[in-house]
């Protein structure tokens, strides 16, 4: 679905991508983990269209991605911190998405309906918790029905009801043949949820495998445990 060939990117001296190489498909969901810095939310961004990458080639569904955004009608993209107009309110706002999109045919509220954001349509975005801007970003995130979600430290602030509902979701989703893509620190959250590891290190991709892989090498059945191992082992 999602094919990455020798992908570098460097911000001045900073090579923050170095010639990374893999493929995601469909009905997978799949985390992208690694230290701080290491590259993810670049290599997201990359796939997104909103970072260039300096050499190399991105596909989605064997299709080159430069110069072709029609692509990302079909990505649902949930940012690390989502940023909104200060004086909109969240109808408004969901609104303006819904004219950007211009799309017709059924949407997905469910998440809206979850976390009962129906409820807080006339509150303005500079109002909001850092919670509540979290699940207004998840919701928009699924509104569209897209066919690959990419979710950046999407529990980071969410209530832990929010966070069950939330990958309860994402796991239905997955299910119906969706691809997936999420970072997060919080190993614990996608313990039940990933079926796939991509370990990123330094820009480089360090490793790609299922789950059960990496339950196998490191002898280890929680995500936590087993991540802990391999970062300890790359640590300097
Ligand atoms: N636009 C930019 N200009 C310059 N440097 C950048 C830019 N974007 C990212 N970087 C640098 O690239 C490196 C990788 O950043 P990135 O955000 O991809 O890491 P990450 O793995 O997502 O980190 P975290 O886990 O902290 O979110 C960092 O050193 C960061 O400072």
């Amino acid at each position: 679905m999602i094919t990455l060939k020798n992908i570098s990117k460097q911000f001045g001296k900073l090579k923050v991508l170095d010639n990374v190489s893999t493929s995601c498909d469909k009905s997978e969901c799949i985390a992208l983990i690694g230290p701080n810095g290491s590259g993810k939310t670049t290599l997201i961004k990359s796939i997104l269209g909103m970072v260039i990458p300096d050499s190399g080639t991105i596909t989605f569904n064997g299709k080159d991605i430069s110069n072709n955004y029609q692509y990302r009608d079909e990505i649902g993209y949930m940012p690390q911190i989502g940023r909104y107009p200060d004086n909109m309110t969240i109808g408004q706002v969901l609104g303006m998405m819904k004219d950007i999109r211009g799309k017709s045919g059924e949407l997905d509220e469910d998440l809206i309906k979850a976390f009962s954001v129906n409820n807080l349509l006339n509150k303005r975005m500079r109002t909001l918790s850092g919670g509540t801007i979290q699940k207004v970003s998840a919701a928009l995130a699924f509104l569209f029905k897209p066919s690959v979600l990419i979710l950046d430290e999407p529990t980071a602030g969410l209530d832990p009801v929010a966070s069950e509902l939330f990958k309860e979701k994402i796991i239905a989703e997955k299910d119906k043949g969706k691809l997936v893509l999420i970072t997060s620190h919080i190993l614990s959250d996608l313990d039940d949820l990933v079926t796939r590891i991509i370990y990123m290190q330094d820009g480089k991709l360090v490793f790609h495998k299922s789950i059960e892989e990496l339950r196998k090498d490191t002898g280890e059945e929680r995500l936590v445990k087993s991540i802990a191992q391999v970062m300890v082992s790359n640590y300097e």
